[in-house]
């Protein structure tokens, strides 16, 4: 089936990915971390929904980034400025997502772990 070997197919490229990326394995267990804390927290189906969206984006474009990182290694093994540009301007857009779930997960975490602490 079709569809089975192109599941079959992604999920190869999601484990290479863990193998190779630090920063891929740093990802898997800050979510494994967070959806603990939000389980512990008796976080609201919003707010599951929220989390979910910034860890599966998170997720998705480190996925996309190593990517890029693999084509760009592929297509030049040397140094060159433009491979250079197109790997900073990826985790460029890593780092803007990264941003973002850090402020989303204050926003989420911080007034549930005073209202536990007060
Ligand atoms: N072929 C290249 N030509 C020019 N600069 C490069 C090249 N490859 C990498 N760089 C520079 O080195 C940086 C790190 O690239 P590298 O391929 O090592 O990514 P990485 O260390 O796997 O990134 P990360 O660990 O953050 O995912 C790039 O962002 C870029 O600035």
């Amino acid at each position: 089936m079709r569809f089975v070997t192109s599941v079959r197919n992604a999920a190869r490229g999601i484990r290479a990915a863990l193998k190779s990326e630090r920063h891929m394995r740093f990802h898997f267990f800050a979510a494994v971390v967070v959806l603990i804390i939000g389980w512990i927290l008796k976080f609201s189906s919003i707010e599951w929904a929220i989390l979910l969206i910034v860890i599966i984006g998170m997720m998705a474009l480190e996925l996309v980034n190593t990517a890029l990182e693999t084509l760009v290694d592929l297509v030049e093994p040397d140094q060159h400025p433009v491979a250079g540009k197109v790997k900073d301007i990826a985790a460029g857009a890593c780092l803007v997502f990264a941003i973002g779930a850090a402020i989303i997960g204050f926003i989420l975490f911080i007034p549930k772990l005073i209202d536990l602490l007060v």
